[in-house]
This record gives C-alpha cells, sequence and structure tokens, in this order.
C-alpha cells in the first residue's frame, strides 16, 4: 500500500494464471515482440503479439482506489507485551457467523423470485483494449518501509498457487533456459514459459522457507513475551478508533480516503498476525473496522463486503476486492464453424488488432491487447468468425466436453456465448436445446446462433424448472445458473450495493430447484455422456458448494467428476461451520485477482441410473416424490423429497410472470392451502 492511483493505465495482464504479487509477472517483466501479419499463420503453434505501452485513462475518467499491499510495508515496533490477548489464533472460526442461514433448509423458503435482479452474463463485452490501472512507483512519498527480515502474513494466507494449465508445460524440459534474456517469439514463448513457472515454483520453496523461519521465530518470540505494534506512516502507532470514535466519524462525514487506506493496512497487518499485534481489541473488532473500510473505500454495501471478505484470508481478500476494480482483458472465442484461429487471428491482425492466443487450455480462444477498430463490428465479427466472450465463458462448456451427434440442453442460454461454443464443438451434429425463460433475451440468442452458422440448435423458452416435463432424455445438459455476478463486478459495479441478504437466499433456492431438473434431464443411460456442468459467474459459497452439495444430497444416483480444466482452485469443502461432500473439491473456483479472469465457478456431475423410487423415465421433480434415502446428522435415514410442495408459490409466480411475458391473461393467484 502506500501508493496512490495515478489515474495511468498500463496494458492487460495475460490470461496465463496471475504471478503471486511478490513475484514479476510473466506480463509485466516481459515484454513481448510485435507480432506482424505474415507470422499469423502459424497461430496454433506460436504466439507474439506487442502488449500496448499506452496508458490511458479508464472509461470514466476517475482513478481507480490506490493499490494495498498489506504484506510488506508496514513498520513493527518489537515491545513488551502488557496483557495476553482473549482471542486465539488466526483462523475463519473466530470471525462472528452472524445470521447466515442454513442454506439446506429449502423447505422453509416463502419469498418470490419477482423483482430479483440476476446476473445475465452478456458476453458482448465492450470493444477496445482493456485497460488496467497503473498504481503508481516506489517514489509515492506515501510508501513506507519495509520489514526487513519477516513478513506479517497470516497463516491462514495461502499464496495463490502458480497454475499450470497443461500437463505439456510440467512434463517437458527441454530448453528451458531458451534465449532468456531476449525477446520473447512466437518461437520462444512456449519454452520462457517453462522457465518462468520453473522460476516461479523454485521462488515458492523459497518463500515457503521463510515463511516456516518466519513462523518459528514467532514461537520464540512468543517464549519471550514479547509483542509488535504497528506504527503508522508518520510514525504513530495504530490505535483502533473506539465505537464512539467511529460514530464521531461518520457525524463528520466520513474519513478521509488517505485515513481508510492507512486503517486498511493496519488492520489487515494486524489480523494477519493477530496473536503477536491484535492487542487488548478483539479479533472481531479489528475485522469490523476493516469490512467498514472496505464499503467505504471500494463502495460495496456492508453485507456484500463482509460476505466477500469471508471467503478468503484477510490480504487475498484485499487483493481481491482491488482485482475487481480492474477490467479483465478483452477475449474472442473463434467460432470453428466459420473459420480456424489462425485465420482469424491474421485477417484480425491485418486489421490492426493486437492479439495472441489465450492460454494452452483453449484452442479457440485470443485475447485482445489493442485495436484500431471496434472488435464487436468488424466484417468478420458481423460474417460470425468470432464470439465477443469473456475467457471464464468458456470453462463450463470445456467442461461439459460435448461429443458430435449428441443430445445437449443449455437450460439458461441467452445470449448465447456457451450455446453457441457448443453447437461447434458438436460440428453442427447432433442438437442443442437453448432455452432461457427470459423471452426477450432468446432473441439476443437466436441472432447469435444465425450469425455463427449454429445449424443445430433450438431456442425455447421455458422456466428450467420445467424441464424434464418438456423435455427430457439428454446426453448432456449446461446449467450456467442464473446468479448474483459476485464474479463479474469489474463489469458491472452495481452488484456492489444492490445485493442483500434476500437476493442470495433466491438465488441459491432457485439455483438448487435449477440442479435438480437439470439433473432429471438426463439420460442416464447414454452411451457418450449422462453429464451435466453446473456454473456461475459468482465466487459466494451459497451459490456454489452448497449448490452442489445439495444436489448430491438430494439425488444419489450422481456423483462429482473432474472438470478437465487443469486449473483453478478446488471446491471448498467445508466453510464457516458447514461441512460438504469430500468430494467437492473436485469443482473449480476462478478468481479475478488469481487467474485475471471474471470470478467463476465450474462442477461437472456423471449421472448414473435413477435409484429406487425415480426409476428411469418417471419425472424424478414431480411433488413429494422419494428420490432418495439420506442420513441424518443424528444417524438416522429418512426419504428424499422434492420440495416442490413448499416451492408451489414460487413455481405458481414463475409460470404467472412467464404467462405476462408471452402476453397471456393471468389470472388471480391462488389462495395459500390452509392446514386444518
Ligand atoms: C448467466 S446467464 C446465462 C448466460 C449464457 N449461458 C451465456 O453463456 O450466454 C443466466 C440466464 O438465466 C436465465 N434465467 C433466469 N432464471 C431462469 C429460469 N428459471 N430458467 C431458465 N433460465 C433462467 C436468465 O434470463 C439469463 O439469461
Amino acid at each position: 500500500m502506500g501508493r496512490r492511483a495515478r489515474n495511468k493505465q498500463g496494458p492487460p495482464e495475460p490470461l496465463e494464471p496471475l504471478e503471486p504479487r511478490s513475484k514479476p509477472s510473466r506480463s509485466s517483466s516481459k515484454k513481448l515482440g510485435k507480432r506482424k501479419a505474415d507470422d499469423a499463420g502459424d497461430f496454433e503453434n506460436e504466439a507474439s503479439s506487442v502488449r500496448p505501452k499506452k496508458k490511458t485513462k479508464d472509461a470514466s475518467g476517475k482513478a481507480a482506489p490506490a493499490k494495498l499491499t498489506v504484506t510488506q510495508t508496514k513498520k513493527v515496533v518489537i515491545k513488551r507485551k502488557p496483557d495476553s490477548d482473549n482471542d486465539s489464533a488466526d483462523g475463519w472460526e473466530d470471525v462472528d457467523d452472524g445470521s447466515e442461514e442454513d442454506d439446506d433448509e429449502i423447505d422453509q423458503f416463502t419469498e418470490t423470485l419477482d423483482d430479483l435482479e440476476l446476473e445475465e452474463d452478456d458476453d458482448d463485452l465492450d470493444a477496445g483494449p482493456a485497460q488496467e490501472f497503473d498504481f503508481g512507483t516506489d517514489d509515492e512519498d506515501d510508501e513506507v518501509p519495509t520489514l526487513p527480515t519477516r513478513r506479517l502474513k497470516s497463516k491462514q494466507m495461502e499464496r495463490p498457487a502458480k497454475i499450470i494449465p497443461t500437463a505439456s508445460d510440467a512434463s517437458s524440459s527441454d530448453s528451458d533456459s531458451d534465449d532468456e534474456d531476449g525477446p520473447i517469439t512466437g518461437a520462444n514463448i512456449e519454452a520462457r514459459s517453462r522457465a518462468m513457472d520453473k522460476k516461479a515454483s523454485e521462488q515458492a520453496m523459497l518463500d515457503a522457507e521463510e515463511l516456516q523461519r518466519a513462523e518459528l521465530d514467532g514461537e520464540e518470540d512468543d517464549d519471550d513475551g514479547l509483542a509488535m505494534e504497528v506504527e503508522d506512516e508518520d510514525g504513530q502507532i495504530f490505535v483502533l478508533p473506539t465505537t464512539e470514535e467511529r460514530e464521531e466519524e461518520k457525524k463528520r462525514g466520513g474519513p478521509d480516503l488517505l485515513t481508510v487506506q492507512r486503517r486498511m493496512r493496519s488492520c489487515a497487518t494486524i489480523l494477519g498476525n493477530f496473536k503477536k499485534l491484535g492487542k487488548g481489541r478483539s479479533r472481531n473488532e479489528y475485522t469490523e473496522q476493516l469490512v467498514a473500510d472496505i464499503c467505504s473505500y471500494f463502495g460495496y454495501n456492508e453485507f456484500l463486503a463482509d460476505k466477500l471478505f469471508q471467503l478468503f484470508p484477510v490480504d487475498e481478500a484485499i487483493s481481491f476486492f482491488e482485482a475487481n476494480e480492474v477490467p479483465r482483458p478483452v477475449t474472442i472465442r473463434t467460432n470453428t464453424l466459420r473459420t480456424r484461429r489462425r485465420d482469424l487471428a491474421q485477417v484480425l491482425v491485418n486489421r490492426g488488432v493486437t492479439l495472441e492466443p489465450i492460454g494452452k487450455w483453449t484452442n479457440v480462444g485470443l485475447q485482445v491487447f489493442e485495436s484500431s477498430v471496434p472488435i464487436g463490428a468488424t466484417p468478420e465479427y458481423l460474417a460470425g468468425h468470432y464470439m465477443l466472450q469473456a475467457a471464464s465463458s468458456f470453462l463450463p462448456v470445456i467442461a461439459l466436453a460435448p461429443q458430435p451427434h449428441e443430445r445437449v440442453l443449455d437450460m439458461a442460454s441467452a445470449p448465447g456465448g456457451k450455446t453457441t461454443h457448443i453447437a461447434a464443438l458438436l460440428q453442427n451434429t447432433g442438437v442443442v436445446f437453448a432455452n432461457d425463460s427470459n423471452k426477450a433475451r432468446t432473441k439476443s440468442l437466436a441472432a447469435n446462433v444465425h450469425r455463427l452458422g449454429c445449424k443445430n440448435v433450438v431456442v425455447c423458452s421455458y422456466d428450467g424448472r420445467e424441464f424434464p416435463k418438456v423435455l427430457g432424455g439428454f446426453d448432456r445438459v449446461l446449467l450456467d445458473a442464473p446468479c448474483s455476478g459476485t464474479g463479474v463486478i469489474s463489469k458491472d459495479s452495481s452488484v456492489k450495493v444492490n445485493k442483500s441478504i434476500r437476493d442470495f437466499t433466491l438465488l441459491s433456492h432457485l439455483q438448487k430447484q435449477l440442479i435438480l431438473c437439470a439433473i432429471d434431464s438426463i439420460n442416464p443411460n447414454s452411451k457418450t455422456g449422462g453429464f451435466i456442468v453446473y456454473s456461475t459467474c459468482s465466487v459466494t459459497v451459497d451459490e456454489n458448494e452448497a449448490v452442489v452439495d445439495y444436489a448430491l444430497r438430494k439425488r444419489p444416483n450422481v456423483k462429482l467428476v473432474d472438470t478437465g480444466i487443469g486449473f483453478g482452485r478446488e471446491g471448498m469443502t467445508s466453510f464457516r461451520g458447514k461441512n460438504f461432500d469430500p468430494s467437492v473439491r473436485l469443482t473449480r473456483r476462478f478468481y479475478p485477482h488469481v487467474h485475471n479472469m471474471d470470478g467463476f465457478y465450474v462442477a461437472k456431475f456423471k449421472v448414473g441410473k435413477r435409484t429406487k423410487g425415480a426409476a428411469a423415465g418417471q419425472v424424478a421433480a414431480a411433488d413429494g416424490e422419494a428420490v432418495g434415502i439420506e442420513t441424518l446428522a443424528d444417524g438416522t435415514t429418512a426419504e428424499v423429497r422434492f420440495d416442490e410442495g413448499e416451492d408451489s408459490k414460487i413455481l405458481e409466480e414463475a409460470k404467472r410472470r412467464s404467462m405476462r411475458a408471452k402476453g397471456l391473461k393471468v389470472g388471480p393467484k391462488s389462495k395459500p392451502a390452509t392446514t386444518s
């Protein structure tokens, strides 16, 4: 921290997973050689491009909040420890659990989905180069001295792992040191990438050793009763304001930005090493202050800031909030029904577009660095040679891996980024039912289907919860679920303030209903498939792992399988006192601050034959039907039933809305059934 935003922006980061912050990133440390039109021919095998050096303002012309680097800038004074602190060492367990309800209690749900703002993943990104803030250089006057020998780092903090996107990265060792100081070219980029990966892993080992040493030192310090205090930039010992002082501060119109910055840094440093630095005040008090400051600094409502904060160790949480202030790179997906990536790249390079392949994990993606033409209006775009599509949007389709001639359902598909990708992987064979409950949105879906030349797509508009009653027997189902959009805050900052606890309750309920319907729409006897992929562009656990875990419990005939994506963080198997099925670790999380792509979640299930009580061919989601046996916490067993009875109010409301959307007359609401 200590760096002011200068409102100047550098080039976008590459979509290779990001380096941990203390290491030079591949993109920032290396300048790639300029790509010439005539060498685009070998595009599939080599990558070279210019990263634009131009510094521009962001779209709004406003400065993003300055970068907070919490691990390196605190001055620490060693002092005799006055009192032993009451709080335990770092750990999620200490954070107040608040009033979060148990999501499994889907039965008690009473609200409607009427006014819920869902994240509608538009895929149509703004054209033009992506931009990123440069947070200044070391000569800033508010820089504070670096901690000389020891990192103030929470034990919770797991370094964002260096992710190796393909096996070839890990296995081949040829010419790793190839041409290390020369320019990166298409010919040497793979070797250079491997060399950098090797360096990164060596660095990670050194860091781990250093951390271990620091922890050992810490234990020794404990023995001699020493405690540390955190000093402010001006040499003042940081003291957490009292509730009264905070109230006073609020009355005066809130603290200035610099005070908030400094306080965030101090609180994060203390929380990162609470045992030594948390003096006299509880962990909760520091957390409360930090979350309040995150709200005012980054502009979140308190509920969401707290919810997102809980997902990460303290200093990683700040990296996440910072990453949400930076636009993600502009990416396009080659439509292989119309062209090849190398041909598309060549044509676009000829038009003045600077681009390179996204990464080894996709053979159809291109990252656009700079363009002298609007990327959403080139003749190639209009002719359907590519889709403007966020890199994270490729992931669920990669996981789905549809095979030619299959019958696929895309349950929530508008505007069709993933549908058209599926159609291309099917090579225009088989059939994709592209469904979306929002009829208006199916127009852009149909337009994209036509533009991209997909001949195997049927567009329909049902509430996803009507499947498989309307149609079933699919080889694969993609449920790219409606969600809160906490992974795409950099695209839609309104999420920061317009989400409440009610939204998350409604959404996770809807997601749980949809996932059961998606599972029940699969033909368990499919010879080639029998898979469903569940994805969201949200990072919250209640929209992701909790939904997947619910599906595992309610549908004993499904199991999680590897997504096949090859990178991404493991799904969480426990969170704030809730334990999920251990297989949930097979699911994958993607983060803006780690992978430089939108926050995203992907889970893949294999659907087996239905158990007794939910025989094949039956509509497994019928009201009150037993679909399996569940072991309860007390060891007893109970029949698992679909909760349609409980959900009738929601289903009725959804049907009424869908009728209204179709221009049909809607009768009066039915009265709730009375119990005698
Ligand atoms: C994340 S977006 C889908 C993006 C799309 N898969 C793509 O790649 O372009 C979620 C979609 O779910 C739709 N939706 C919301 N509720 C639904 C429901 N009950 N059934 C089916 N679709 C629904 C929304 O209209 C929205 O288009």
